[in-house]
């Protein structure tokens, strides 16, 4: 049984102020979701304040994003051993906010996804979980482009690290056009999409594929959710939005206890 994880990935929103209410808020309710795993992603600067309010909670935590190079002159980046030094136990890779409007904007597609792919590396040879982020483009959904776009990142992935490395990585489904957009994928879409993601794992190997878990992300509330993770394959949510607010989080939290039955 693969243990549901609710991620919430607050993206740069927040302040010391707010976030101290948001942890206090969602711990106050952490018996209510104590049987599911839940992680938290601040925007970096915050993340010794969570360390703080999380250490001995049982909630974990990890950042947004890391650098694909070990240390030296890479001016804002952060690398896989300074996620080591605040106890991060995940990160977040290839989230489609960072494809599109950052470096790893890359007009050559196969560049971005190797950028990626080396970021994936660098997380799995610190021992952090990598959680990557995969999805298609409105456009790309538009014309029916999804399983190709699903297809080559996730082999992007496998060709560079063997498929051994999906032994310790999440996969997060996030069509782009769901993202903030207040219309979640309906929970048949995204279960065939976890489906198929699933099924080319199994190619290379079935116990991993089994074992790997599949979060989908996109415009996911607390009145949405429940639907969503009882489907076969969507092992828990990556939250954006719907982190951001204590109750509403929480809500979503709930959503994935009902998955264990
Ligand atoms: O991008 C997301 C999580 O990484 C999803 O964001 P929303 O939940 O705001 O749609």
């Amino acid at each position: 049984m693969r243990k549901p994880l609710v991620a919430g990935n607050w993206k740069m929103n927040g302040s010391s102020e707010s976030n101290k209410a948001l942890l206090e808020g969602i711990l106050s309710k952490a018996d209510t979701f104590s049987d599911i795993e839940v992680a938290l992603f601040p925007p970096s600067v915050y993340l010794q304040q969570v360390q703080s309010a999380l250490t001995g909670t049982g909630l974990a935590w990890g950042t947004q994003n890391l650098s694909q190079f070990e240390k030296g002159a890479y001016t804002g980046e952060i690398s896989a051993s300074m996620l080591v030094d605040f106890g991060c136990k995940y990160v977040l890779i290839g989230h489609s906010e960072r494809r599109c409007l950052y470096a790893e904007l890359d007009l050559d597609q196969c560049l971005l996804d190797r950028i990626i792919a080396e970021k994936y590396e660098m997380a799995v040879r610190a021992g952090i979980t990598p959680i990557i982020c995969i999805g298609e483009s409105p456009d790309e959904h538009a014309v029916g482009r999804t399983e190709e776009v699903v297809l080559r990142l996730l082999d992007t992935v496998i060709a560079h690290q063997g498929v051994e490395g999906l032994a310790h990585t999440v996969l997060a489904y996030e069509p782009v056009w769901a993202i903030g957009t207040g219309r979640s994928a309906t929970p048949e879409w995204a279960q065939d999409v976890h489906s198929f993601m699933r099924q080319r794992v199994a190619k290379h190997d079935k116990e991993i594929a089994k074992n790997i878990r599949i979060l989908y992300g996109g415009s996911i509330k607390g009145n949405n959710a429940a639907p969503l993770f009882l489907q076969p394959d969507i092992d828990g949510g990556l939250i954006g939005g719907g982190s951001l607010d204590a109750d509403e989080f929480v809500k979503i939290c709930q959503a994935a206890v009902l998955k264990l039955g």
